[in-house]
């Protein structure tokens, strides 16, 4: 009795198994070989010393539209998964690791699979913008129903094995330390004695009867996005789902022709680059010291710490204490700390009520948490982020401190979302200088995934990338930037509040509104309620401290912009309207409605807004809206990767997409000026703004932008081609 091993590792470069054409062609050449060896009595499909099954299709490919799927192309997914389910010979898979999409999809024409308590299994294809298209919405509700197949479809979440053997996905779970490979050898070796019959999934019928399916269909339906916002894919896979009531092969033609529709979509192309703009701007810019203590595979002995513990200092001490290491969080008033230890330890407790973190973890974590009122309790720390007040006679008080304490090799970080680094970075001697940078969380910094990584001056390579690895440690996704006002996303937000207050005061349209333009563009909110969450007084103190209200002596004086939108400064300084936590901004709140969280439109507004709307204004298009305020901050974009502030555009556009809620179906804020509104168009419409609003900077079209446009080039490609030739003089330079 022989059991015929194909090995995915063999084909593949990518620890995780992509099945791109080599390992496809390995797959359909291995099982010919099995086919014609009359000794294998059955055949194993394994992962190899990867680690993984296989993440499912390769998505690199997917911009060749045949090779994935379609028939019309040898070793396609469709034939290899056919291939395999109507093999002669027993086929059993080996699950370690994950088996994702396609992966999963040729576990499940498999007739046997067997895998390790950490195996994962998952279709998260809707999250790469298509659906699956080797049988998974066919196969996957025969095994385990209909309504858990669209859930895993819908969602994209992967399932643990405990959870996968419930429902039916898998026939053993490895036990006793036994390898998913001996196992599923001796099940290879078993299954050759068994009768095919049954073992084909695309024989079985599904549980629930049409009616039944219909109406989970339609509950699910009910509760997507529009068709044109996000919601092609899922209304897809919905469609493609609910073919499963007929027989396998009429429903796996309805799945490639939803797949196909799918991979040629705008929302489908958005979301790849989206995927793959991740994982670009997380490649370490270099190799960070492998002893480098902060890096270690345990972190329990290593103390950090966050200075500060108000929300964002709270949050970060949050996520460093998820991670493993023993956090100091310091303030120097008791009140502070008090509020922020309470917000911890609810949070923790909150997390283990609702089944996200266990017991265990969570005691491990408050024993972990030091709150303390002494920096002397630091000196041991490998790292401190500061987290106080936006005020740099404060913090560069702190840095000195700090540089005092702690030992040499510690990393000092600001999580600053406007000042400027280098000057915070000269309050620490020189030799500390290099291991100096901003680490900028976006609130609450527990639950939002960005970070800034600012490099300073001085801030050496190494730093950068011990606190690229650092990041993607913790779970966030960082994106690295150079130093100026706002950085990357908060300076491109400018347009942002400033443009739409200004509408405001043209006439341009009502709070609510203004507002309906960006939530109709995809945005979870629009500006203004955004603004009512951050607080008004934040951008108010901002304004300030540039010298742009009252006068006087400014920490930070800039010149004030000309065309300026006064109501902004008003509402917080007359009418007491700071956003959500008061209860009013540019909505009105009410505790007993939405959890206070719910913006009602407020009369009080519309009467101040109104005072400065000049007779005779004329409201404006949604189109015109978005146009006016998101032109200038994609333009923002470009000044940036023209600095060199920006290293690449796909890595604004992660900022955006992560930071700031944008939609990913625009695929962030470059990607839709290069892909959905053409760089020419836009060119046009800011020069007509101009000249409009001669003395507005942010309509002034950047040079990058012209050049792109000169070149008939997307943003995209001029950097991609390796036309910039990498001379300017900011970070990209540096790096
Ligand atoms: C008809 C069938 C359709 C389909 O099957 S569509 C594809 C469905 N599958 C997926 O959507 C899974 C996509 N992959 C992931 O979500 C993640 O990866 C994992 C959760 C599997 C692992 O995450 P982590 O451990 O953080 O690794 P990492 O940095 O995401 O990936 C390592 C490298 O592997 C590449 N990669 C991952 N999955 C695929 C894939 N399916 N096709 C092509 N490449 C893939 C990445 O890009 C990256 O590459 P670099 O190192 O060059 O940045």
């Amino acid at each position: 009795m022989t059991v015929h091993i194909i090995d995915f590792s063999r084909a593949s470069s990518n620890p995780l198994n992509p099945l791109g054409l080599n390992l496809r062609k390995h797959i359909w050449e291995e099982l010919d070989k099995a086919l014609n060896n009359e000794e294998v009595t059955s055949v194993l499909l394994t992962g190899g010393k990867s680690g993984n099954f296989s993440a499912g299709a390769d998505i690199k490919e997917f911009s060749q539209l045949d090779s994935v799927a379609t028939g019309t192309n040898v070793y396609s997914l469709v034939d290899v998964v056919d291939k395999i389910e109507n093999f002669s010979k027993p086929i059993v898979a080996a699950i370690s690791g994950v088996a994702l999409g396609g992966g999963l999809e040729v576990a499940l024409s498999s007739h046997y699979r067997i895998a390790n308590k950490s195996s994962k299994f998952g279709l998260p294809e809707v999250n790469v913008g298509v659906i699956p298209g080797a049988g998974g919405t066919q196969r996957l509700p025969r095994l385990v129903g209909f309504q858990t197949a669209l859930t895993m479809i819908l969602t994209g979440k992967p399932i643990k094995a405990e959870k996968a053997k419930q429902s039916g996905l898998v026939d053993h779970i490895t036990s006793n330390g036994e390898s998913v490979l001996t196992s599923g050898i001796k099940w290879a070796e078993w299954a050759a004695l068994m009768p095919l019959v049954g073992r084909r999934v695309g024989s079985l019928k599904i549980k629930e009867t049409v009616e039944e399916v219909e109406i989970i269909a339609s509950v699910a339906g009910k509760r997507l996005p529009p068709q044109n916002k996000g919601g092609q894919g899922l209304r897809a896979a919905i469609e493609a789902t609910k073919a499963c009531t007929k027989p396998i092969k009429e429903g796996c033609t309805v799945e490639l022709n939803l797949f196909l529709q799918t991979l040629a979509g705008e929302e489908g192309k958005a979301k790849r680059h989206a995927f793959f703009a991740v994982r670009k701007a997380q490649k370490p810019l270099g190799k960070p010291p492998s002893q480098h203590p902060l890096l270690q595979k345990s972190v329990a002995s290593e103390t950090v710490a966050v200075v500060g513990a108000g929300l964002m200092g709270s949050g970060i001490c949050m996520v460093l204490l998820q991670a493993g290491f023993t956090v100091y969080l310091v303030d120097v008033y008791k009140e502070s700390l008090d509020k922020g230890v309470a917000f911890l330890r609810g949070t923790i407790q909150s997390y283990v009520k609702r089944g996200r973190m266990t017991e265990e973890i969570a005691a491990k974590m408050l024993k972990s948490m030091k709150p303390t009122q002494k920096f002397e309790d630091l000196a041991a720390c490998s790292l401190v982020v500061e987290a106080v007040i936006e005020d740099m006679k404060i913090k560069k008080k702190i840095f000195s401190s700090l540089d005092k304490i702690t030992s040499p090799s510690c990393i000092i970080l600001s999580n600053t979302s406007t000042l400027d680094i280098d000057e915070m970075a000269s309050a620490v001697s020189p030799q500390r200088q290099s291991q100096f940078a901003g680490w900028h969380f976006f609130s609450p910094a527990h639950i939002m995934k960005l970070v800034e990584i600012v490099a300073g001056k001085a801030t050496s390579p190494a730093t950068i990338c011990v606190l690229q690895s650092l990041t993607r440690r913790i779970g966030k996704i960082g994106v690295v930037v150079g130093n100026c006002d706002g950085f990357v996303g908060n300076r491109m937000l400018i347009s942002y509040s400033a443009e739409t207050a200004l509408l405001l005061e043209e006439g341009a349209g009502s709070v609510p509104t203004i507002d309906k333009a960006f939530i109709n563009f995809g945005m979870a909110m629009g500006p203004l309620q955004m603004g009512d969450m951050a607080g008004l007084d934040i951008g108010y103190n901002i304004r300030k401290q540039r010298g742009w209200i009252g006068g006087g002596t400014a920490a930070r004086s800039m010149p004030k912009p000309a065309r300026y939108p006064e109501v902004a400064d008003v509402i917080v300084a007359d009418y007491k309207r700071l956003g959500q936590k008061s209860g009013k901004g540019w909505y009105d709140y009410d505790k007993n409605i939405g959890k206070g969280r719910k913006p009602l439109p407020s009369k009080e507004v519309d009467a101040l807004v109104r005072r400065y709307v000049k007779h005779g204004s004329k409201s404006l298009a949604e189109k015109e809206i978005i146009e006016r305020v998101l032109f200038p901050l994609v333009n923002e974009g470009f000044k940036c990767l023209e600095e060199g502030v920006a290293q690449q555009p796909s890595d604004i556009d992660v900022v955006y997409l992560y930071g700031y809620g944008w939609p990913v179906f625009h695929g962030g804020p470059m990607y839709w000026a290069d892909h959905q509104v053409g760089l020419e168009y836009m060119l046009s419409r800011l020069r007509t703004f101009a000249k409009q609003f001669p003395d507005t900077d942010y309509y002034q079209p950047s040079k990058l932008l012209e050049t792109c446009v000169t070149m008939q080039v997307t943003v995209e490609q001029y950097f991609e081609l390796g036309i910039n030739k990498r001379q300017t003089g900011g970070l990209v330079a540096k790096l």
